[in-house]
Parts: C-alpha cells; sequence; structure tokens
C-alpha cells in the first residue's frame, strides 16, 4: 500500500504490483496451456480527503477499507492516498496515472472529485502512463463520501454513500440549505441582462439567481437544473427571478 502524506515535492510513488497466475483455455488445441499466462493485478488509487463532510469521510473511508480489502484485496492491489489539503489529489492523480495505475477513485465530495478529473489533463492534454504511453489508459472512479456528492446523485450513485453516510448526509444537506438561507438574507434581486447561445440580449429583471449546469443537482440535492443531462453536451440555464421573504412583502 501507498501512502501519501507531502503536497509538495510529492515522493514518487512505488506503487506495488504483485503477479497473478493464471491458466489459459488453447482453443486450437482443446487443451489447457502449458504455459501459464501470467496476468498483472491492478492497481487502484483511493484520493480519500479525510476533511471532507467536516471529517466524516475519513471517518467512513476507514470502515469502508478493510470492506474493501476482504471484497477486491485479491484482485487488485488497493493503494490509499490522502489528501493533505486542496489541489493535493490533482497531484495525486497526475503521479499515479503517469506510474500507469488501472484506475483512480476519488473517495469524497464534488470538490475531490473535480480536483481528481482535472489530474486526468495536464495543460489540455490527457495524462499518459510513463512507459505506456496511450495504450494505458486509467479509469476513474467515485466513492461519493462528501456532504452533498451532487455528481454521483445525478447518475443515482449516491446509494453507498447513503448507506455509508446516511447517518450525517441529512446534515450536510441542511448545511447547505442554512447556507442557502443565510446568503439570501442579505441578498438583493438584479436586472439583467442574459444572452444564451448567440441569440439577443434579453432584460430579465428582479432575477435572484443565475444558475447553469450540466447536471440537475446542487448544493446536496437541490434539483436545481431538473432537466440537465451530463451526456448530453448542453447546459441548462434556469433563471429564478423575484424572490422576496414573506415578511418584507407584507412590509411593502
Ligand atoms: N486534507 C485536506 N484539508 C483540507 N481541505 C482539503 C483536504 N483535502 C482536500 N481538501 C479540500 O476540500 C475540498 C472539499 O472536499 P470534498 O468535496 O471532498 O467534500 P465536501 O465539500 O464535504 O463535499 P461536496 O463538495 O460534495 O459538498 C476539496 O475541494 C479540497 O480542495
Amino acid at each position: 500500500m501507498v501512502l501519501y502524506g507531502i503536497v509538495v515535492p510529492l515522493p514518487k510513488p512505488s506503487f506495488t504490483r504483485s503477479e497473478q497466475t493464471i491458466i489459459s483455455f488453447d482453443p486450437s488445441t482443446n487443451r489447457m496451456s502449458d504455459a501459464a499466462s501470467r496476468r498483472r493485478r491492478g492497481d487502484y488509487v483511493f484520493v480519500v480527503n479525510p476533511k471532507g463532510a467536516n471529517g466524516r469521510t475519513g471517518k467512513e473511508w476507514k470502515k469502508l477499507l478493510p470492506y474493501l480489502r476482504s471484497r477486491v484485496g485479491g484482485d487488485c492491489n488497493i493503494c490509499e492516498s490522502i489528501t493533505s489539503g486542496p489541489s493535493h489529489a490533482i497531484d495525486i492523480t497526475r503521479e499515479a496515472i503517469r506510474e500507469g495505475v488501472d484506475a483512480v477513485i476519488a473517495v469524497g465530495g464534488d470538490g475531490t472529485l473535480h480536483e481528481v478529473v482535472n489530474g486526468f489533463f495536464w495543460e489540455g492534454k490527457p495524462v499518459l502512463a510513463h512507459d505506456q504511453g496511450a495504450k494505458r489508459s486509467t479509469a476513474l472512479g467515485i466513492i461519493p463520501l462528501g456532504t452533498g456528492s451532487d455528481f454521483a446523485r445525478t447518475f443515482c450513485w449516491s446509494a453507498m454513500a447513503g448507506y455509508y453516510a446516511g447517518r450525517y448526509k441529512r446534515f450536510g444537506n441542511l448545511c447547505y440549505v442554512f447556507g442557502a438561507l443565510r446568503a439570501f438574507m442579505g441578498h438583493r434581486n438584479q436586472d439583467l441582462k442574459i444572452k444564451v447561445d448567440g441569440g439577443e440580449w434579453e432584460v430579465y429583471s428582479d432575477v435572484t439567481a443565475l444558475c447553469i449546469g450540466n447536471a440537475k443537482y446542487f448544493g446536496g440535492g437541490m434539483k436545481i437544473t431538473p432537466t440537465a443531462d451530463p451526456c448530453s453536451r448542453n447546459l441548462e440555464v434556469v433563471i429564478l427571478q423575484n424572490f422576496k421573504w414573506l415578511c418584507s412583502e407584507s412590509n411593502e
């Protein structure tokens, strides 16, 4: 197992790989191949944000790790990589891909996933493995254990988070609700000129929020762009207008 604990410079990862012998069937001879072929065990790097969901990601991960080892540890090398701060997940991911690992799995919320996805690219181009280049591809995985984990929710992948993190997820969602309410307390609606897709400029009065999304959820499960589809290559634009506190209405 590899454990990173330093931000910069990153220690060069030394992913341990173990070889496993498999016996192959040769259809031309209808015999089991005498020469046993060698199959490399996959290297899966789990990039864990211990501070996600107010520290609960780290705690849940500690419980999940033995389970993962027991379920898939025989088939792959499970490498745990703990992030030490913002952007560290990007560096870990890039380094892991360059080392030729088979999968990088983001363990945390949307922020961690965002960093891991960015780690797949460097200067606008995909990061490649040092030795095998484009021949080798690295899969991206996610274990949604963040406060909102809205990306996973969009694909209905939050069941696992719901199972492991069900106790605190509702608090996470409430955090977003409280945050939104607090933000709205000092909020003033604005008139906005908006132009979409090269169309005409249009004036929208009393705009409360302009939401642009390629996925349905935001802020821990708020369906803010309800028909957005991440596979459509389109962004959905939702304009919320004329938000008022009931009490302020009665004062007018
Ligand atoms: N060790 C760390 N200490 C402090 N912050 C960290 C650390 N590792 C990563 N981070 C930062 O924490 C941010 C938020 O983490 P993450 O998205 O995993 O959790 P969350 O905010 O609870 O979930 P969500 O974004 O789904 O609501 C990340 O964008 C990352 O920059």
